[in-house]
C-alpha cells in the first residue's frame, strides 16, 4: 500500500520493492541506519516530513546532521531500514527522479572553479532545460549580476554561496536541503536564504535546514529535531 499522507501509520509502509507513488510525504525514514566508512553514524532513525514542511535539524558537531542531508540527497545509502524521498525508495529505480527534484547547498559551493559564475549557472540551466536568460535573472536576484564574468575560483566564500542560492532559484526544487547555509553570510545574503525557503514553501516544496543557531531556525522551521546518538529526537516546535 503506498503512503497516503501524514496520518499514515508506520505499519502502512509499502513492502520493500513495491511501487511507490508521490504522496503526502516528502520524507519517510523508518529504522534507518547509515554508516560512514563502516562506522555507524545514524541508527534506527525514524523521520516523517509532510510535503510543504520546513524542518530544522539541530545537533552537536559530528552527530550526523550532514550525513542525514547526504542521505536525503541520495549521496548516502541506508545500511538498514526503509527510506523514501519524494515518493521513491532510496537505492531504488526512482533515484534519478529524486535527483532532478532536489537541491542541496552545503559547506562547499557546487561550482566549477574555472568557469565564470554565469557559465556555471548557464551549465545548470542547460542541464535542467532552462534558458541562459533565466540563469542570468537568478544571478541578478542574488546580487551577482556585476560578478557574472568572474571565475568561481576568484570569488569569496559568500559570493560562491550566493551563486549556489542562484542555482536553487533557477532549478525550483521540490526538496531543498541547506547545510549550515547561513554561516559566513552577510545580512543581505542571510535574508536571501530566508526568502528562498519561503519561495520553495510557497510553491509547495519542502525544506530541511541544518543549523547550529536555534534562533535562526525558529524563524524559518515549523518543526525541529535534534540528532542525538544517531536518532532524530523531536524538539519543542519553534
Ligand atoms: N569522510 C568521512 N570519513 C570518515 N568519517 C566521516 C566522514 N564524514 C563524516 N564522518 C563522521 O561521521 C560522523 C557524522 O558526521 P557529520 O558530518 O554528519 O556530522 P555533523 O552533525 O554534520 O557535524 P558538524 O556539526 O560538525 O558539521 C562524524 O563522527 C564524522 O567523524
Amino acid at each position: 500500500m503506498p503512503h497516503t499522507g501524514p496520518s499514515t501509520a508506520r505499519a502502512a509502509l509499502p513492502a520493500r520493492g513495491a511501487a511507490v507513488r508521490p504522496a503526502g510525504w516528502a520524507v519517510c525514514l523508518d529504522g534507518v541506519a547509515v554508516n560512514v566508512r563502516r562506522a555507524p553514524v545514524l541508527r534506527d532513525l525514524d523521520l516523517r516530513l509532510p510535503t510543504g514542511a520546513v524542518l530544522g535539524v539541530l545537533g552537536a558537531n559530528g552527530s550526523g546532521k550532514t550525513t542525514l542531508l547526504r542521505l536525503l540527497a541520495t549521496l548516502a545509502v541506508p545500511s538498514a531500514g526503509r527510506a523514501e524521498v519524494l515518493g521513491h525508495e532510496l537505492g531504488g529505480p526512482g533515484v534519478p527522479d529524486i535527483r532532478t527534484r532536489i537541491a542541496m547547498v552545503g559547506h562547499l559551493p557546487a561550482l566549477y572553479p574555472q568557469l565564470t559564475l554565469a557559465e556555471n549557472l548557464h551549465f545548470v540551466a542547460r542541464l535542467t532545460g532552462r534558458s541562459d536568460e533565466a540563469a542570468d535573472r537568478a544571478l541578478a536576484a542574488v546580487g551577482l549580476a556585476g560578478a557574472a564574468a568572474r571565475r568561481a575560483e576568484g570569488c569569496s566564500q559568500g559570493m560562491a554561496r550566493r551563486a549556489d542560492l542562484a542555482r536553487v532559484l533557477l532549478t525550483e526544487p521540490s526538496l531543498l536541503l541547506l547545510d549550515e547555509v547561513h554561516a559566513g553570510l552577510d545580512h543581505g545574503a542571510a535574508d536571501l536564504v530566508d526568502q528562498l525557503v519561503g519561495q520553495v514553501r510557497a510553491r509547495g516544496g519542502t525544506c530541511v535546514l541544518v543549523s547550529h543557531e536555534p534562533e535562526r531556525l525558529a524563524g524559518l522551521a515549523d518543526r525541529l529535531v535534534r540528532i542525538v546518538d544517531g536518532r532524530a529526537l523531536p524538539e519543542v516546535a519553534p
